[in-house]
């Protein structure tokens, strides 16, 4: 194998025809690229297709002529050594034409082919441009909205959306009020002029769902437009609350939730570094938000070009360039597409001896205070008291930091003692005062269950969580790292998040927040998995862990639903 490695790079999971060329001796990516733009509503995926079929040649050739050029073998050899292509996940249509292509190609300049994940590749090339080890990754592009990190091998999802792509949602929005695909660089402009209006806040542990903020706002939309039809005013304006002021809100909250969680992640992994992948990533509000959270804990922050942000065949190039290195090429017969590709079914081979990620450290910013994800924690163990405060988070908007930090702290005041009067181990609460968001808690514990895991312990959790569920409210946000460990004694602390519900989706919710952190901070997590199944099956209802699977299996959403809107259209 030369020293040097040069990849061809193609991409084409939706709207970008795109080609690049890869060199590991200079870190050159020249990127070639043609955008599908749809002359109404979404991108439809035959139309999209058809553009594929039409523009891949042409960026390849352009790619392909800067190879040779920049070549100094042989005229003979090859100008690069392997053809690398977007494998999944996208659009099934797109996909085949790249794939077909990407096959040719290979076998016409008789170099390997390396089948690349579009979702690992947009992580890649921010952990590639940064320079960082272990970092946790956001992705926030059109069909898909998750959080990342490195684990055994593998990247785990420890939180994703449970409904649409944030840039779909976002896009989805701006069809809904007339306005040209894509949306997002539209709501970024309008939103200059907005102002704050309140909408839903939806998270859930490390998951969050946009279907709640996404009608809100079109409903306010749809409210001005009778309004003002009624009143012969302006079509832009709803009840007063202006298109630019549901632009600006939106922005504020959908991008509030996922700084949040990119912090949990930060939390609860203990990696200080983060990397930002995604078209959404262009957007200027959500990188601010980003860097001024990882300002205020001390972690870094790195964002690539815009140009490696949007889909980008230089992104396919520089993973390729990784996987060929490492030997991880593909047998044509094996060169399916795979629109539904997650990226936790890709076996890093890349990394096989890079550090992991530490398995969570809490960061300990004084002997007895603890940083969490959310709050600042005074620990009293020989008083046998803590004391919690809910920092404000500069990085969100005033009127909804407000908000969020005086309701989580009344809920968890009320739930952490429901919570024990249902025979759940929980803390004593002694003082409460929701305007400074403070709460004074009993000491419980000898260490997080993070640090001491085991199936017996993980089952007692099992049953905790079926016990606050029959009793019609779910915890919200059960990690490992919020759940205290004494002998084989377990607590749940932490209560935040939680709220009444009787919705079976909700509680197999919580049971899949708790799965998702076992996973994500668990050497072996699969006999734990399986010990919190029995132990909610012990006392809870079966119903739930049959929803379960759904819910896992629905986090699998991927498949751009602009189809299915386009279909309609
Ligand atoms: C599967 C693959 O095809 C798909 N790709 C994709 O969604 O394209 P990407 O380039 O990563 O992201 C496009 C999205 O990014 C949004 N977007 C672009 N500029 C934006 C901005 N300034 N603010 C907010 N959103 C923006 C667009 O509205 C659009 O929804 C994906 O990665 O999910
Ligand atoms: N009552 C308690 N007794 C003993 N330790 C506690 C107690 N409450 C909190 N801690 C410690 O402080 C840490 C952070 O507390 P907590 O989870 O309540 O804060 P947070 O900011 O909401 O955290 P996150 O959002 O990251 O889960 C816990 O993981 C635990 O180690
Ligand atoms: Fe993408």
């Amino acid at each position: 194998m030369s020293s040097t490695t040069r990849i061809l790079g193609i991409e084409g999971t939706a709207w970008a025809a795109s080609a690049a060329v890869f060199d590991s001796a200079t870190d050159d990516v020249v990127i070639e690229s043609d955008a599908y733009q749809p002359d109404s509503g979404g991108i439809h995926p035959r139309e999209a297709a058809e553009h594929m079929h039409e523009a891949i040649p042409q960026v390849v050739e352009r790619a392909l002529e800067h190879a040779r050029e920049t070549h100094d073998g042989p005229a003979s050899e090859p100008p690069v050594d392997a053809v690398a292509f977007s494998r999944g996940p996208g659009l099934g249509p797109c996909l085949r034409t790249v794939g077909t292509a990407a096959r040719a190609l290979s076998q016409s300049l008789e170099v390997p082919l390396v089948g690349v994940n579009h979702m690992v590749a947009h992580l890649e090339i921010g952990r590639h441009t940064a320079d960082f080890d272990s970092p946790v990754c956001l992705n926030a592009s059109g069909a898909n909205a998750h959080l990342l990190a490195y684990r055994n091998g593998r990247y785990r999802v420890l939180g994703e959306t449970m409904d649409t792509g944030v840039g779909n949602a976002i896009d989805k929005f701006t069809r809904h009020v007339g306005w040209s695909h894509p949306g997002g660089p539209k709501v970024e402009a309008a939103a200059e002029d907005g102002e704050y209006v309140d909408l839903p806040y939806v998270v859930k542990g490390m998951d969050f769902s946009f279907s709640g903020i996404m009608s809100a706002a079109k409903q306010r939309y749809d409210d001005g437009v009778s309004a003002s039809d009624a009143s012969g005013g302006s079509s832009d304006s709803s009840d007063g609350v202006p298109v630019e002021d549901i632009c600006y809100s939106l922005q504020e909250n959908i991008f509030g939730m996922l700084t949040e969680v990119a912090e949990r992640a930060l939390s609860l992994t203990g990696s200080d570094e983060l990397v930002l992948g995604g078209g959404v990533g262009q957007n200027a509000r959500l990188r601010e938000m980003l860097e001024e959270m990882c300002d205020q804990r001390g972690a870094e922050f790195h964002a690539p070009e815009p140009r490696f942000l949007r889909d980008n065949a230089g992104m396919i190039a520089v993973l390729g360039a990784k996987m060929y290195d490492a030997g991880d090429t593909l047998a044509l017969e094996e060169s399916r597409v795979d629109p539904n590709f997650r990226p936790d079914q890709v076996p890093v081979t890349w990394r096989a001896d890079e550090p992991e990620l530490a398995a969570g450290r809490g960061a300990a910013t004084g002997e007895q205070q603890v940083q969490g994800a959310e709050a600042l924690v005074d620990l009293e163990p020989d008083a046998g008291r803590v004391t919690k405060r809910r920092e404000s988070k500069t990085y969100r908007h005033p009127q909804l930091d407000d908000r969020l930090r005086r309701e989580r702290t009344t809920l968890e005041a009320r739930l952490t003692s429901l919570a024990r009067r249902e025979g759940v181990p929980t803390p004593v609460l002694s003082d409460v005062d929701p305007r400074e968001a403070r709460l004074e808690l009993e000491y419980v514990g000898e260490c997080d269950l993070r640090d001491s895991l085991t199936a017996d312990r993980v089952r007692d959790v099992g049953r905790h969580l079926a016990r606050l569920h029959d009793a019609g409210f779910v915890h919200g946000d059960p990690t490992t790292r919020n759940v205290r460990v004494d002998g084989d004694r377990t607590y749940l602390i932490d209560f935040g998040l939680g709220y009444h519900t009787d919705h079976v989706e909700d509680y197999a919710m919580d049971v899949h927040v708790f799965d998702q952190s076992l996973v994500g901070t668990a050497d072996d997590p699969e006999p734990l998995r399986e010990a919190v199944l029995e132990g909610y099956r012990e006392v809870g209802d079966e119903r739930v862990l049959e929803r379960l699977e759904d819910v896992e299996g629905r986090g699998r959403y991927v498949q751009d639903d602009d189809e299915s809107d386009a279909a309609d259209a």
